[in-house]
């Protein structure tokens, strides 16, 4: 038997993980009124009574342009928790299994990022993101820190669901073309780190920073021409440059990620982003039948 401890409950990939049940783990999500990350010293206690084999955290503050303007609670989720939460797993010896993001690199160039590439994120989200990275290594316990991209699952909020809601009331849509980067289901994030840990379970775990985005790498707009033609939606998609699309939070251009090291060390493949987004749909229509 494996046992899984998940901090975040209600969130894409937390509710993506409390669904891979398997009649030789338990998973047990821990949501925002039983583990609140604005408390570490609390995460930290939950995890130093734990009979737990692994630790996921799946929560995190993920409002991008939100954490412009709360950096303070953008930091104290995004670095603060995990740092604790890293301690307390390397002070009991059991792995912690962190998410990171794409948001973490610059964006420049156009060749794919490796996970030992420069990092310089342009906003505050991906600056958290990366300090929460620093202090997850720095804690030196057993560990994966799996980076990620353009999450989307048939829960919570994401870019295929606003596509759906926006796709539905106009004819045209203004997306940008000039921002490149490999969508990822929260199911195939979720199998993935039930992969990892059970390779740490059987003693074949190795800890360090991974890739794992779907494939193959698209634009925003080219993703949301996808999502329109899968769905049935009659909505045009119009390119525009990131310039005619102002926000808070700057985006890197590049988030292509090289996922080789996880194929290598963990055999686990990049997923096929438009046959999960196929199923992503199907699950979407069965809840409004
Ligand atoms: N979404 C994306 O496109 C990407 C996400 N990632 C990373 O993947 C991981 C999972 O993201 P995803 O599933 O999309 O996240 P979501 O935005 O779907 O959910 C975030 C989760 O974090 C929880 N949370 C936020 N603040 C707190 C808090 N103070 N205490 C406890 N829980 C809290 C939320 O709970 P509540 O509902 O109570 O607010 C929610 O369960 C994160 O580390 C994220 O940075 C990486 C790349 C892309
Ligand atoms: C709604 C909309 C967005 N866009 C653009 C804005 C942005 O550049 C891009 C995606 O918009 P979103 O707000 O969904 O993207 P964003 O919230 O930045 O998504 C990111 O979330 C964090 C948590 C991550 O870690 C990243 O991997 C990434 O998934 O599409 C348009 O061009 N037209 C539109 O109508
Ligand atoms: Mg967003």
């Amino acid at each position: 038997m494996m046992h899984v401890l998940v901090f975040g409950q209600t969130g894409q990939v937390a509710t993506a993980l409390a669904q891979q049940t398997c009649a030789d783990i338990t998973i047990t999500c821990l949501g925002r009124d039983r583990a609140d990350l604005t408390d570490p010293a609390a995460c930290a206690a939950i995890i130093a009574q734990t009979h737990a084999d692994v630790v996921i955290n799946a929560a995190a503050y993920t409002a991008v342009d939100r954490a412009e303007s709360e950096p303070d609670l953008a930091r104290a989720i995004n670095a603060t928790a995990p740092a604790a939460m890293a301690r307390a797993c390397a002070a009991r010896k059991i792995p912690f299994l962190h998410i990171s993001t794409d948001y973490v690199f610059g964006g420049s160039g156009s060749r794919p990022w490796q996970v030992d590439d420069p990092t310089g994120p342009l906003g505050i989200y991906g600056q958290t993101k990366l300090a929460g990275e620093d202090a997850v290594r720095a804690a030196a316990g057993a560990h994966v820190i799996l980076r990620t991209s353009w999450v989307f699952s048939a829960h919570g909020a994401n870019f295929v669901k606003t596509m759906l809601r926006l796709g539905a009331m106009r004819p045209d849509i203004n997306v940008v073309a000039d921002q490149h980067g490999g969508p990822t289901a929260a199911d195939d994030i979720a199998a993935a780190l039930i992969s990892i840990a059970r390779a740490f379970h059987t003693g074949r775990g190795i800890s360090g920073t991974y890739h794992f985005s779907g494939s193959p790498n698209v634009s925003w707009a080219g993703f949301a021409r996808t999502i329109f033609a899968s769905a049935g939606i009659d909505c045009a998609v119009q390119d525009i440059p990131t310039s005619a699309y102002p926000t808070p939070a700057a985006r890197p251009a590049n988030s292509r990620l090289d996922c080789s090291a996880l194929a290598r060390d963990y055999a686990i493949a990049q997923p096929d982003w438009q046959g999960s987004l196929r199923h992503v749909l199907q699950s979407l229509q069965g809840e409004r039948q």
